[in-house]
């Protein structure tokens, strides 16, 4: 659908917006796009929405890894949604740009991000097409990765320790949970939901060895993964509630009887993951996007603001340089 004003750019599918231009940022303001999806392996569009347009920021961290897709849904909430790897699958779980994907999200209006995943299941009981919404992470990638927008190494010029015990929305995951456990029993009532689990996050793009596997195991890992870090540290710093929302497509390497997985086996089950995973984002939106609607809302003002006791470098050795980097993420920062 075209909007007044707009002025736009028409690709064959899609209406594309330009960023930087005030009717759209005017429009942007009264569609108060508060929940961002991301999507991963085998989810590169959101199905049961109007596609309204989609819109490509560049942030100082670079260009997301896609387009930013608008949606909305039946009630009139718009959400954005963006693709991990790229619309065609195309950057790697080191490779994925994820400062700008969540300054991107921070940008458009995210105060939730709902971020899914497929994982490899490390318990008898995950078994592949379960769903996880998990509560800790232990972080196996390996440093290549940037994690923090305040900078890094010696030059830094600011430095923050976000709180990352908790490293998912306490406030938002359990809600989460419900309503995946809840739509699911309806819509696929063959289909498990496990919460308060521990994933792991790895570097890859190898899968892991079996006795990695059972390391992750003793370690007291149920999941893994590689892409959620440092994807949900960077939410924290950016004062966004993120919750992971795992898929389970196989039983990675540590089950002696079987063959260590290969990417056949995650793709058969992603097919079914996917679709499941469509009907739990459009059970989501209303209620998520309810609970962080305003800036009033109780999980927007237990983040909102938590930066500040983070940033360690005192305030008057920060370079001004750095200072717009932050303000791009944290909209209080004077
Ligand atoms: C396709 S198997 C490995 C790949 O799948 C997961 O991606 P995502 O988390 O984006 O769904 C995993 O983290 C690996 O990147
Ligand atoms: N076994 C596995 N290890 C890491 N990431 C995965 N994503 C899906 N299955 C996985």
């Amino acid at each position: 659908m075209a909007l007044r004003g707009e002025s736009l750019r028409r690709s064959d599918c899609m209406t594309e917006f330009n960023p930087n231009e005030a009717s759209f940022l005017a429009q942007l303001a009264q569609w108060n796009i508060r929940v961002g999806i991301i999507g991963g392996s085998g989810i590169y569009k959101l199905e049961g929405f109007e596609i309204i347009g989609s819109v490509n920021p560049e942030t100082p961290w670079g260009f997301p890894s896609s387009p930013l897709t608008i949606a909305r849904n039946a009630q009139g909430v718009h959400v954005a949604f963006l693709a991990r790897h790229g619309l065609t699958h195309s950057i790697t779980p080191s490779g994925v740009p994820v400062c700008a994907n969540i300054a991107a999200l921070k940008w458009i209006g995210a105060r939730a991000i709902l971020a899914f995943s497929a994982v490899g299941s490390l318990r008898e009981e995950i078994a592949p097409r379960d769903f996880v919404v998990p509560s800790q992470i232990i972080d196996r990638t390996k440093g290549v990765r940037r994690a923090t927008f305040f900078g890094e190494g010696k030059d830094a010029g600011v430095v923050a320790h976000a709180m990352f015990g908790d490293p998912f929305d306490e406030i938002l995951r359990p809600q989460v949970e419900k309503i995946v456990r809840e739509t699911l029993a309806k819509e696929e009532p063959n289909v498990k939901v496990h919460g308060d689990k521990t994933a792991v996050c790895m570097e890859g793009p190898a899968f892991s060895t079996r006795a990695e596997s059972l390391m992750y195991r003793a370690w007291g890992g149920d999941l893994i993964n590689m892409s959620a870090l440092p994807e949900a540290k960077l939410a924290r710093e950016a004062e966004i509630s993120y919750v992971l929302i795992a898929t389970a497509t196989d039983y990675d390497a540590w089950r002696p009887a079987e063959g260590s997985v290969h990417v056949a086996e995650v793709v058969a089950c992603l097919v079914a993951n996917v679709a499941a995973s469509q009907k739990v984002t459009a059970a989501l939106v209303n209620p998520i996007n309810e609970l962080v609607k305003n800036d009033d809302c109780e999980a927007v003002k237990a983040i909102r603001g938590s930066m500040r006791f983070s940033i360690m470098t005192r305030p008057e050795a920060i370079p001004e340089s750095v200072k717009p980097r932050i303000r791009y993420i944290l909209d209080w920062y004077k």
